[in-house]
């Protein structure tokens, strides 16, 4: 039987896909009733049934009648495993990628080096599914259990072989981002996010281990990037867990960062791979670009690559969109940068990888987004305010919240910046105030497409505003 033995499912050749919301129920389907938070999906349940729901999945308290209750304490999680045995099979080659910040990155980097190995690759993250000739946006990054099995397995049929995907700290909280075989996991670096949805740190660090403790595959292998505090927690996990360990960044044991020196227009490192020494030319700048890039090297070398290979990939792979990416120069001569942080520590990073290049002032233009950790707003602020030379605070994403209580709190931490409410007129005044030596940088939307204001999402891409405001 392809679902197993489910307790009441005479023929599951009845069930004919899984459905997450009521509305979305079509005859046959399983529907999988979760406490939200906004809903309780149990109250759906007898609409669920009559639009023809063939069994259900909730807790055993849950009210089901008329049809098989598959009951489980943790029902997201049976709902998954169900899912996932009904949508396979998957690509041979899986690997997941979680950590605060960096997961995009290293997904999209990731894919980048398995193509140039020769294989048929693609990722899933904040930036969509994305394969070589191709990106769909999913909205979420990483996007409900049913969307991502029927992308996973759709890919299968595509004849892709290879997916990296982002596992975010909600995903795994929510057992959406599971079910398929991982063959390797990565962990890029752990700081202050989400604690709004997350009741403390340890909470949220506890959430990303379950990759390493139930996610990956037993026999798979851990990818660790060594540079962060809780890397050797990290490699706690995945040692109890019996997993092959790969360690990579400063004193690491496969791929082992020995140097590394800023140049123009990237930057240049020293690599111990195996005992000998390797010279790597990297074609992006900032440090925490190179810590994706072995963190993917790692990735591959984890799914059977080579060295050698995987050391020419690294010197050929492509910037990845709204991150350290240069939107335009100035008239006066300064570069513009757009760059996706939007923790205190991704704008620590975005503006430590520009500094070696600024030979005047370094302009942060920043916001934080509504309905999202309150606590990191004037952390945000603060790291701006003490490495940049002039601070703007701006609105991201207002979402539900009064976008100026929001600047007051990016503010508290950066009190002598310049509040400039309206985004586009925030970048304008960054742009007009560089001088030839200063750099602008533009954190916090990267790639986004739009201002969400309310339940209104506005047309609006900092590249493009930072060009038109330059023009
Ligand atoms: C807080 C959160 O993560 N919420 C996600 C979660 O929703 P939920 O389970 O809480 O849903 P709910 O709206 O309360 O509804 C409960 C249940 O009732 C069902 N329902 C609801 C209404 C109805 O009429 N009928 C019905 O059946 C719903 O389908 C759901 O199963 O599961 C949904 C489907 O899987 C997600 O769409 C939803 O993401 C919301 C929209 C969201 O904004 N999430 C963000 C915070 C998020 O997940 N971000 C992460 C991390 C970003 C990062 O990379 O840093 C991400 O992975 O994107
Ligand atoms: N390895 C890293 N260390 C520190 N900061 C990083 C690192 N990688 C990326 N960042 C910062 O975080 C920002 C977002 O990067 P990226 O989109 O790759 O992360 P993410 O983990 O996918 O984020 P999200 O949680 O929003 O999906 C970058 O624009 C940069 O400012
Ligand atoms: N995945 C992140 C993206 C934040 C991007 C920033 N522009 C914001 O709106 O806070 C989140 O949903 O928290
Ligand atoms: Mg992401």
């Amino acid at each position: 039987m392809l679902l197993g033995d489910l307790a009441g499912i005479a023929d599951d050749s009845d069930v004919t896909g899984f459905a997450l919301d009521h509305r979305k129920v079509a005859p046959g389907n399983i529907f999988g009733a979760f406490r939200g938070a906004r809903f309780n999906g149990e109250d759906f349940i007898a609409e669920a049934i009559r639009r023809g729901a063939s069994a259900v999945v909730a807790r055993p308290e849950a009210k089901v009648e008329g049809v098989p209750h598959l009951a489980a304490d943790e029902p997201r999680k049976l709902f998954a495993e169900l899912a996932a045995r009904f949508f396979a099979p998957y690509p041979e080659t899986i690997a997941a990628v979680t950590g605060t910040n960096g997961k995009t990155s290293t997904v999209e980097l990731t894919r980048q080096l398995w193509r140039m190995a020769g294989h048929r690759s693609a990722s899933i993250g904040t930036l969509g599914v994305t394969t070589a000739d191709d990106q769909v946006k999913t909205g979420l990054t990483t996007p409900d259990i049913v969307t991502f099995l029927s992308n996973m397995a759709g890919m299968e049929r595509m004849g892709i072989s290879h997916v990296a995907y982002e596992a975010s700290s909600h995903g795994l909280d929510q057992y959406r981002a599971e079910g398929v075989p991982v063959k390797a996991a990565a962990f890029t670096n752990f700081s202050r996010d989400h604690l709004d949805y997350h009741p403390s740190m340890d909470a949220y660090f506890a959430a990303k281990m379950r990759l390493f403790d139930e996610v990956i595959s037993a026999d798979g292998t851990a990818v660790v990037w060594t540079g962060d505090p809780k890397s050797r927690e990290v490699i706690g996990h995945a040692t109890r867990r019996g997993l092959k360990l790969i360690t990579v960044g400063p004193g690491a044991d496969t791929i082992e960062l020995v140097s590394r020196q800023s140049t123009p227009l990237g930057q240049q490192l020293l690599l111990r791979h195996a005992g000998k020494d390797y010279k790597l030319s990297l074609p992006l700048i900032g440090a925490y670009q190179m810590n994706n890039v072995l963190t993917a090297a790692g990735l591959v070398l984890a799914t059977d690559g080579d060295w050698a290979t995987t050391l020419s990939g690294m010197g050929r792979v492509s910037p990845v969109r709204g991150r350290l990416e240069r939107a335009v120069i100035s008239p006066a001569g300064a570069p513009v940068y757009v760059d996706y942080a939007h923790t205190p520590d991704a704008i620590e990073a975005a503006i430590e990888a520009l500094r070696p290049h600024v030979e005047g002032r370094l302009i942060t233009v920043l916001g934080a987004g509504g309905d999202r950790d309150h606590g990191k707003r004037p952390e945000m602020g603060a790291a701006a305010a003490r490495l940049s030379d002039v601070v703007i605070v701006t609105d991201d994403n207002p979402r539900s919240e009064d976008p100026a209580a929001i600047r007051k709190a990016v503010l508290a931490g950066a009190p002598g910046a310049i509040e400039v409410g309206d985004r586009r007129a925030a970048i304008a005044e960054a742009i007009d105030m560089a001088k030839a030596g200063d750099i602008v940088l533009v954190a916090g939307k990267g790639h986004e497409q739009g201002q969400i204001i309310g339940d209104q999402v506005l047309p609006f891409d900092d590249v493009t505003v930072a060009r038109e405001c330059a023009a």
